[in-house]
């Protein structure tokens, strides 16, 4: 994970801010230790490393504030290093700060040494290639420190990404306030700046979300907001906000009700979502799915922000009593977080530097009726980076979560690179298809938030336009990844699984949905290490999928749920299995138009460092050819030919639940009613 590391003391190469106790808020809520202070200690430790990762520099001073005033040559060599290093791990930004050291001097630098420092922090930036955007100043005993956001400079058609799901209980404010913050207006208290978010008729018709939504803010280097809303329509040019933004929120706005809750859960698992915001009405309190929404976010190890709304319409003791009781549920033994109340600027990017440490809970109260702390929100979620690290070396894999067909066009898929790099042209494997075949299938146009780009990478969200396949033969849960990986479909698999809430006892044959990533599949549970399992339980289970083989990983998170029971885990191992009928027995039904070869898989290449030893030959095929074949055809997406035709329903979102096929069989209820407190 990347992240901005918390480090124990202000560490040889200025950055983040430790957590230190004299730095914590007034407001802070941080759950107390036996001696009474501030558990942060260990945090650090385990997050910080207080040399950037660099043991060289341990011989190298860097440790003084001075360092930066006047650094030797071989100093401004290892601050060089540092800085892209952190860069790196912030995916692209990191906060900087200028007159601290780590050698016990006074904090502070007077104003010929400040100016001395920033001029060699500008220089550094100049070389990595970055912009320096001052955040504060602030005067400690020997003069000024100051925290600059330094962000890799980014091309025209380049952007940091930086995803957050939007969760809460039905009316916390969710649509509005993403309306407010990329359309920029206020709301009147009844739902009009939510308007222009909805998707549906229906939606329109009673204010609910029901589906999986995307927006985007964009922000310029200066970290000023870029949305312009058309004045007619009031509609958002994603284009022109990619291009003038250096970083873009995706808020993924999900729907509060229990009823959509499959879809919130997939949404979460699969749309890869780097932070959480949740959102609890000022008035309402912790109400309805606001547990079950958290308790997702910490199984899913999904960092948590909260958003306190309707605070111009909230009595003061009401609003005080919400806010402790989030204090006390937020510290409670299932969630350990430190909350924090978010009031001023200074609380942002304290917060925003430690954010990533996953115990830090940031807490903001707003209006989108007046706009109070507004502003707040949007500096912070400036100051996030993205926690998927890209490395452009590792092997290609995109999860698709949606699929369209896009008249003039054709069949497009949508998803998240979860590693390497995907570039125009690229043969890609598509799969695995009810036969566990990939099919090979080249790039031919990506786009980035409606934005004709050459390449994306890892952690970025994209979506590819894809010939000759029917968009009825793609299914969310799919993959695109490079053929250097040789990818297996897997039948089965078995995870560590903690139950969250079961009413009874699970016993084998127990059928749930599994979530995991952007695969939403039944799983019947074949065998368990132990004879049942009730809440609290923890186990391994050996899971089959009952109806198509996925692409699974190891380590992958998992939720299996199945009206009220929920259960999180990790996937452990994958396995083959001998048997390759989905489990209601109906033949499958064969749409791509791969060649199957059927070969052991062993035969075609190494395992995946990341799978164990298949425990039964394997039927199935890949299609190994990384290039299409003279004879072959290749694909094309260019305008015009058969594929290019207008399909019926053209340009509509296929997938969530109210279009599932007739043929899909699950045993999961979509209204589920919420938990209490045990999903935390
Ligand atoms: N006074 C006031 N009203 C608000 C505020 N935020 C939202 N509202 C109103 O609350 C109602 C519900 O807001 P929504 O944004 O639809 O709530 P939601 O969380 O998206 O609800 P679902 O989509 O059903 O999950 C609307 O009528 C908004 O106008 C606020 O800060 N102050």
């Amino acid at each position: 994970m990347a992240s901005r590391p918390v480090v124990p003391e202000p560490a040889p190469s200025p950055g983040p801010r430790p957590l230190s106790d004299d730095l914590l808020p007034d407001s802070i809520f941080a759950p107390e230790r036996s001696d009474g202070g501030i558990d942060t200690d260990q945090e650090r430790l385990e997050d910080g490393d207080p040399l950037n990762g660099e043991p060289g520099d341990r011989g190298l001073d860097l440790s003084s504030k001075q360092a930066l005033v006047r650094p030797s040559r071989e100093q401004y060599d290892r601050l060089l290093r540092q800085l892209r290093s952190r860069m790196e791990e912030g995916c692209g930004d990191t906060i900087y700060e200028v007159g601290l050291g780590s050698d016990g001097a006074a904090r502070g630098l007077g104003p010929a040494d400040m100016a001395a420092a920033v001029d060699t922090v500008t220089s550094l930036c100049e070389q990595a290639g970055a912009d320096l955007v001052l955040l504060r100043t602030r005067s400690e005993a020997a003069g000024q420190v100051r925290d600059f956001l330094i962000r890799r400079r980014v091309g025209a058609l380049d952007f940091l990404e930086v995803r957050v799901a939007v969760v809460g209980n039905v009316d916390a404010g969710k649509s509005t306030l993403l309306g407010v913050l990329t359309h920029g207006e206020l709301d009147n208290g009844r739902g009009a700046a939510r308007q222009k978010l909805f998707r549906h008729k229906h939606e329109m018709e009673s204010g609910r979300t029901s589906s999986v939504g995307n927006d985007i803010l964009g922000f310029d280097p200066q970290g000023q907001v870029v949305n312009k809303p058309d004045s007619h329509g009031g509609g958002l040019d994603w284009t022109l906000i990619c291009e003038q933004s250096s970083k873009v929120i995706t808020f993924i706005d999900l729907a509060g009700h229990e009823k959509y809750l499959k879809t919130t859960v997939f949404g979460m698992t699969g749309h890869l979502p780097d932070f959480c915001m949740l959102m609890v009405g000022s008035n309402a309190g912790i109400v309805g799915t606001t547990r079950e929404h958290l308790g997702l976010a910490l199984a899913l190890n999904v960092p948590v922000f909260v958003v306190v709304t309707k605070i111009d319409m909230c009595p003061a003791h009401i609003l005080q009593e919400t806010l402790q009781l989030l204090q006390r549920l937020l510290k409670s033994p299932g969630c350990r977080k430190i909350p924090v109340l978010v009031q001023s600027r200074d609380d942002v990017i304290i917060t925003a530097s430690n954010f990533s440490s996953e115990r830090l809970c940031p807490i903001f109260q707003v209006s989108n009726v007046s706009g109070q702390n507004v502003d707040l929100l949007k500096v912070f979620l400036n100051l996030l980076s993205s926690r998927t690290s890209y490395q452009d070396d590792q092997p290609a894999e995109f999860q698709i979560d949606d699929t369209y067909s896009v008249p003039g066009v054709g069949t497009v898929v949508s998803g998240t690179t979860l590693r390497g790099l995907i570039r125009l042209n690229d043969t890609m494997l598509l799969g695995p298809d009810p036969l566990g075949s990939f099919l090979s299938i080249a790039v031919k146009s990506i786009h980035r938030k409606r934005m004709a780009v050459k390449e994306v990478r890892g952690g970025q969200t994209a979506s590819f336009a894809l010939k000759k396949i029917k968009r009825s033969s793609i299914r969310k849960g799919m993959v695109m990844v490079s053929p250097c990986l040789h990818p297996q479909a897997c039948w089965e698999f078995e995870a560590e699984i903690l139950v969250l809430h079961h009413p009874t006892t699970i016993s084998p044959r127990y059928q749930a949905m599994v979530h995991c990533g952007s695969i939403c599949q039944t799983a019947t549970i074949l065998t368990m290490s132990r004879a049942c399992l009730r809440t609290g339980d923890k186990a391994a289970v050996r899971l089959r999928f009952i109806k198509t083989p996925e692409y699974l990983l190891r380590h992958q998170r998992l939720v299996f749920r199945e009206g009220r029971t929920k259960a999180v885990g990790t996937i452990t191992k994958l396995l083959q299995s001998s048997n390759h009928l989905p489990s209601n027995s109906k033949p499958p039904q064969i749409k791509m138009q791969s060649t199957k070869k059927v070969l052991p898989r062993w035969e075609e290449g190494p395992l995946m460092a990341n799978e164990e030893a298949p425990t039964a030959i394997s039927l199935t095929a890949t299609q190994n050819s990384s290039q299409p074949g003279k004879g072959e055809k290749e694909p094309q997406l260019n305008e015009g030919g058969n594929d290019n035709k207008p399909k019926g329903g053209g340009g509509r979102r296929r997938g969530g639940q109210r279009h599932r096929g007739k043929g899909q069989t699950t045993t999961t209820s979509a209204t589920a009613p919420p938990t209490g407190l045990e999903d935390c």
